[in-house]
């Protein structure tokens, strides 16, 4: 790849309360907010952040989406463009991991990119006394997905940045997804394709 700015569009979906913005202001501030400051998503937000990865700079735009049902009044437009999908669910409730399956499909119906890489997070491994859906839960459906799979905290920072980073990296390996956003795009500065033969990935829905 060239050694020129890159810029990628990430965005995080899920459930309300799983802990998307937790995991964006531990990602690109590095804090994290008591309870009581914590607000809801209304809509979307984002914010941006430089990644080094094996020498290249990239320019990380990631959305924050709300996860309450009435707030999601531009759900197609949030899609448009992204390169990496990042799903969350709270391991400390069964509902958050059950509604995986909502979310999966939506990112297959609103997706541009057929390549779209997607990744499961589960979140809150700090609470591991009430945890309710394991390490293996997890992991299982991943693979039944042929999707990635980490577990993080964004109290602790515990996978975080092992989060944005593998997603990138994966996105950095899938050509595909360079070649249309530079094909679709004249004004996105993506200058050259990743060097690998990392080929395009099929992803099964459930
Ligand atoms: N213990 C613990 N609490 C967390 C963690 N991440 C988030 N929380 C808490 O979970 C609650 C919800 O977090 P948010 O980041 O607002 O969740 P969200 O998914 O963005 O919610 P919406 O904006 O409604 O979609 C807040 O009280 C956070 O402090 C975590 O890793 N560990």
């Amino acid at each position: 790849m060239a050694n020129e700015t890159a810029t990628m569009k990430l965005l995080l979906i899920g459930n309300s309360g799983v802990g998307k913005s937790s995991l964006l202001l531990r990602f690109t501030d590095d804090t994290f907010l008591p309870p009581d400051e914590v607000s809801a998503t209304i809509g979307v937000d984002f914010k941006v952040s430089m990644m080094n990865l094996h020498g290249q700079t990239y320019k990380l735009t990631i959305w924050d989406t709300a996860g309450q049902e009435r707030f999601r009044t531009l759900t197609s437009s949030y899609y448009r463009g992204a390169q990496g999908v990042i799903l969350v669910y709270d391991v400390c409730n069964r509902e958050t991991f059950d509604a995986l399956k909502t979310w999966w499909n939506e990112v297959n119906t609103y997706c541009s990119s057929q390549d779209v890489v997607k990744m499961i997070v589960g979140n809150k491994v700090d609470k591991d006394a009430s945890r309710v859906v394991s390490y293996k839960e997890g992991a299982d459906l991943a693979r039944k997905l042929q999707t990635l799979f980490i577990e993080c905290s964004a109290k602790t920072k515990v996978g975080v940045k092992e989060t944005f980073e593998e997603l990138v990296e994966k996105i950095v390996e899938t050509p595909n997804l360079w070649q249309k956003q530079a094909n679709s795009s004249s004004n996105v500065r993506v200058t050259a394709v990743a060097n690998n033969d990392g080929g395009s990935q099929d992803y099964c829905s459930c």
